[in-house]
């Protein structure tokens, strides 16, 4: 496997990868003064030779993820931590993981590149869109609908039913109980729009 991005959201997938008992090939980094993560040495282009191999990206920007993915490189089917919970039937697109202690529950749909991370709960029918990140505790409750790039915080909670539109920031720990436009940043109990997020590129 490849890692591509050498940051703090690289080492927690290597801890998976090791887990999984799967073989990290190479880390890779787009910034040439990283050298190194952890134990690893870092490079900043793909060993030849590795062409094949499966490739996880281990950034944690949505946008950078997004970019990455648009590359011609072979990447793997979800990351699972054994000890996370994944319902048979939710359905996980390629290159998303899901980290120690999160749940997924019964006919969720979670895109490509997401990050569902640690000890966070998506319920029920939940749908969540390409390159979004659930951020650690995070409580999606049933039926929710979550736009691309979505970044939810650390803690938040939504409530059931709830649309959630693109490239959106929750923060920590704010309750949502009202529909969240596209690129909103939403804080606070209860959530409250306090700007719109300006993406370029998207
Ligand atoms: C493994 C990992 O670490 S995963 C990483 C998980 N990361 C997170 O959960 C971070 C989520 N991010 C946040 O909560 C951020 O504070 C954001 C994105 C909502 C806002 O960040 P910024 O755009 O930098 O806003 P800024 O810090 O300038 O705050 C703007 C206002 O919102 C308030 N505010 C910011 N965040 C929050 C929050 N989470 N809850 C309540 N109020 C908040 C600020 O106090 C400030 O209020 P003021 O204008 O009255 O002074």
């Amino acid at each position: 496997m490849i890692v591509y991005g050498a940051s703090g959201h690289g080492k927690v997938i290597i801890d998976i990868l090791k887990v999984l008992d799967l073989k990290i090939d190479q880390i890779l980094d787009d910034n040439p003064e990283i050298k190194c993560l952890q134990n690893y040495t870092v490079a900043q282009n793909l060993d030849e030779s590795l062409k094949h191999s499966e490739v996880v990206i281990a950034i944690g920007n949505n946008m950078i993820r997004k970019n990455i993915a648009a590359k011609n490189l072979k990447f793997c089917a979800a990351l699972i931590h054994p000890r996370a919970m994944v319902s048979d039937s939710a359905n996980l697109g390629k290159g998303t993981v899901v980290m120690a202690n999160s749940v997924i529950n019964a006919c969720t749909k979670v895109g490509n590149h997401c990050i569902i991370n640690t000890g966070s709960i998506i319920e029920h029918d939940v749908h969540i869109a390409d390159f979004a990140h659930i951020s650690p505790g995070a409580i999606i409750t049933g039926n929710v609908e979550i736009g691309a790039g979505t970044h939810i915080g650390a803690g938040a909670s939504i409530i059931p039913g709830i649309k959630i539109g693109k490239w959106a920031i929750i923060g920590a720990g704010a309750v949502i109980i009202d529909e969240v436009p596209d690129y909103a940043v939403v804080v606070g109990n209860p959530g409250k729009i306090i700007k719109f997020n300006k993406i370029k590129n998207e």
